[in-house]
């Protein structure tokens, strides 16, 4: 949607990014170890079921219905262990001491726990009711031998991983890791570490972000400061299209000194610079080069996350195959103070959520919320997201927040 002020709505920008995106489909294959946030290449296929064999879910003894509920007391027959089963015959009216984990004897239809038993001269006597299959952990409850157990597209993290380790598979085929070259442009922008000449600034955003591409696990190629010299952004775009699938600036897509990046950027590729109706991050250029896709972020760094966040974190995870769908969770809070907003953007201000006494999630801003002001991240722990059209937010009413946890990792 294309308002009256000319400004595009975030979810226009993202669906006509998205829909240039194909994902990469080269792969290698992989020690589990070394596929931590990586996207499977190829459908995976269980070899076994797990649990692999019948075994007992509780520390206790394996019985037959038929020999219980009447209130006699069972010899013990013989043991069984995790790793260990138990071996020989198992005669009528006895029973099995079973460890979890242990294989359920054939024949076995429960396991009582041994709170619920009692050792007797005459051997164990059972103090509760028992039921058919109680206490047992049946081969295949958790994955049956082959079923798919993650579809191509899959990102493997501390959830998936173990599952793989559960089915002795070692190595898995994914696909190759996205390659991103990232860097900042403008004369004002200094290293830290060295010393600041009248004007100048540290340059902040290319650390946001390289350390935001290396928590979601992309290849960072950082390519650093560059000033506003048109050789050197020429040389440094045409150096960066030819090593990454996707290259990351920020500064420069607004209307002011912009115009050299985007005379070089016409004449490598074709770049759309976008006023977007979100604040932060009005300003962001999107297109194609000779060969990756470019993202101009914004140069205010409050505006270079928010627009990395809501615009080329979901272009990135596309391109890297994985197809679950970037939708970051939000809750309703009651704001606590007065917000102020403009209609026209859709606000992401930053603001501090907690339980209140009530038990629902009160919300408080930050303080200021200008775009250079990137303490309020650390101050903050969420964004407060303010509707397009809403104006003023009175004390006591209702809002969306959306959590920074999955933002800036641990
Ligand atoms: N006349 C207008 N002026 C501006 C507009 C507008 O629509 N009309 N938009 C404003 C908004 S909103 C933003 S955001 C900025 C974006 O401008 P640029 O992408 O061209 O960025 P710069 O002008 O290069 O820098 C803006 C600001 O951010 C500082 N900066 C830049 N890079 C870094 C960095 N790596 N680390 C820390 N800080 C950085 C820079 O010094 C400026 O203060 O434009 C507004 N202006
Ligand atoms: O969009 Mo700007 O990012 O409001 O500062």
């Amino acid at each position: 949607m294309e308002s009256s002020n000319g400004l595009i709505s975030l979810e226009t920008a993202l669906s006509q990014m998205l829909s240039h995106i194909s994902p990469l489909t080269e792969s290698e294959t992989l020690p589990l170890i070394a596929c931590f946030g990586r996207v499977v290449a190829e459908d995976i296929i269980s070899p076994l079921n797990v649990p692999g064999f019948d075994n007992s879910a509780m520390d206790g003894y394996a019985v037959r219905l038929a020999d219980v509920n009447n209130g006699s007391a069972l010899p013990v027959a013989g043991k069984a262990f995790a790793g260990q089963p138990f071996a020989g015959e198992w005669p009528a009216g006895t029973c099995v001491r079973i460890m979890t984990g242990a294989p359920i004897p054939a024949g076995c239809d429960a396991v009582v726990m041994q709170e619920q038993t009692e050792q007797t001269d005459a051997g164990i006597r059972f103090t509760a009711g028992v039921r058919q299959n109680q206490n047992i952990r049946r081969a295949g409850e958790d994955i049956s031998k082959n079923a798919v157990v993650f579809r191509a597209g899959t990102k493997l993290t501390a959830a998936e991983l173990p599952v793989l380790a559960s089915l002795g598979i070692a190595e898995v085929a994914v696909l190759r890791k996205v390659r991103v070259a990232l860097f900042s442009t403008g004369d004002e922008l200094q290293l830290p570490g060295q010393p600041l000449a009248d004007g100048q600034i540290y340059d902040t955003n290319r650390l946001a972000i390289h350390l935001m591409l290396a928590q979601l696990g992309y290849e960072v190629i950082n390519l650093g400061i560059i000033p506003d010299d048109p050789e050197k952004l020429r040389a440094t775009f045409i150096a960066a299209d030819q090593q990454a699938d996707v290259v990351i600036s920020s500064g420069g897509v607004s209307v002011g000194e912009a115009d050299y990046t985007k005379t070089i950027l016409d004449e490598l590729g074709e770049i759309a610079f976008w006023k977007l109706a979100i604040k932060p991050g009005k300003p962001f250029a999107f297109g194609k080069l000779s060969q990756s896709w470019f993202c101009g972020l914004p140069g205010n760094p409050v505006s270079a996350v928010l627009t990395f966040y809501q615009l080329v974190q979901p272009l990135l995870a596309k391109l890297s195959g994985d197809t679950a769908t970037f939708q970051p969770l939000r809750f309703r809070a009651r704001a606590m103070e007065r917000l102020k907003k403009t209609p026209g953007r859709l606000d992401f201000q930053r603001g501090i959520v907690n339980r209140g006494e009530d038990g629902s999630l009160e919300v408080r801003s930050t303080g200021h919320q200008g775009s250079h002001i990137f303490s309020s991240f650390s101050q903050g722990n969420c964004f407060v997201v303010l509707e397009r059209e809403r104006g003023n937010v009175e004390a006591g009413e209702w809002v969306d927040v959306e959590m920074f946890t999955p933002l800036f990792g641990v």
